[in-house]
């Protein structure tokens, strides 16, 4: 188990990228969601003790991190966002030498790593070196490296990025998989990367945890908030300015708008089911309309 407790990040300049986030991980996939700048990364550089924090404390199984880091550094398997290679090695001598960093011994290290790129879909791929390699085919050995030594705890940063659609499938079920005894955090700001298979999604911005939950949680909290309407294209952007619009489809009969409201909105609305998309939405958008005491977006 992971324990995470108050913990701030503040970077030189004054940046305060974590702000007293607390929380706990056990088994299972906790998906990470938030915008561009919530301090998912700076969280996960926490975690994979890559980073300090500047205060808080951190616990793996009972023990102190920031006295201890290789308590959790023996069982950890971590692809940062900014994964970065040596261009003149194939992928088959990169996991060689990760793996003998890691103090893997050279024998299993072989086995792992063959079963390894067979499982990224690499082995056509090995003869060649890193700098030949296409983003996806080096988000694929940036997975495999995350999974050397067998790691107790996964974290991996908007891992999908890159990936083809039929590679983040494969990807987000095979980190399912592992979920079952295994801590696995993967971070997003893509909704859909984690709402077929996180039983558990914690959603940050500003630094903070703004909610966590079960998928069927956050989507609880706007039963009867979420709307369709069809309206002109002229209208489109009055209807923004009033409401939380989570998606907008343009049909030849006029936009149809996906809003969040207390109340019907304008003009003939349908009620519909909250969907993780709104809920992601109504969180964020709830937060930021606290803080800055304006108009509520999503009305009451
Ligand atoms: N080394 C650093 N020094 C100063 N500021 C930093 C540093 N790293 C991150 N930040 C700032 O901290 C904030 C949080 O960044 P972080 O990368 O953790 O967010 P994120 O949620 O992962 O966003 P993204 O998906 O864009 O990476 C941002 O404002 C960022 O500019």
């Amino acid at each position: 188990m992971l324990e995470l407790t108050d913990i701030t990040k503040v970077y030189k300049g004054g940046k305060r990228a974590v702000d007293g986030l607390s929380m706990t991980l056990g088994h299972g996939m906790v998906g990470l969601l938030g915008p561009n700048g919530a301090g998912k990364s700076s969280l996960m550089r926490i975690i994979s003790t890559v980073t300090r924090p500047t205060s808080g404390t951190l616990r793996y199984e009972g023990t102190d991190l920031t006295a201890d880091p290789d308590a959790i550094r023996r069982h950890l398997g971590y692809l940062p966002q900014d994964f970065g290679v040596y261009p003149h090695l194939t992928s088959r001598e990169f996991l060689a030498y990760l793996a003998a960093a890691k103090g893997l011994s050279a024998r299993s290290a072989k086995a792992r790593i063959e079963e390894l790129l067979e499982l990224v879909n690499l082995t056509e791929a090995v003869k060649r070196p890193l700098g030949a390699y296409s983003g996806g085919m080096l988000r694929r050995v940036g997975i495999a490296q995350a999974l050397l030594g067998d790691p107790r705890v996964i974290v991996v940063d908007e891992p999908t990025a890159g990936l083809d659609p039929e590679e983040r499938v494969r990807f987000r079920n095979l980190l399912s998989d592992l979920s079952a005894d295994r801590v696995v955090m993967l971070s997003t700001h893509i909704v859909s990367d984690v709402e077929s298979v996180a039983s558990d999604i914690a959603v940050m911005a500003g630094g903070r945890l703004l909610r966590r939950g079960a998928p069927e949680e956050l989507m609880g909290d706007l039963e009867g908030r979420v709307w369709e309407i069809l309206v002109d294209p002229s209208a489109v952007s009055a209807v923004q300015s009033h409401y939380v619009v989570s998606r907008m489809i343009r049909t030849s009969a006029g936009v149809r708008l996906r809003v969040l409201s207390a109340q019907p909105p304008v003009g003939e609305a349908t009620q519909v089911a909250p969907d993780l998309e709104d809920a992601y939405l109504g969180v964020i958008r709830g937060a930021a309309d606290r803080r800055s005491d304006d108009r509520p977006a999503v009305r009451r």
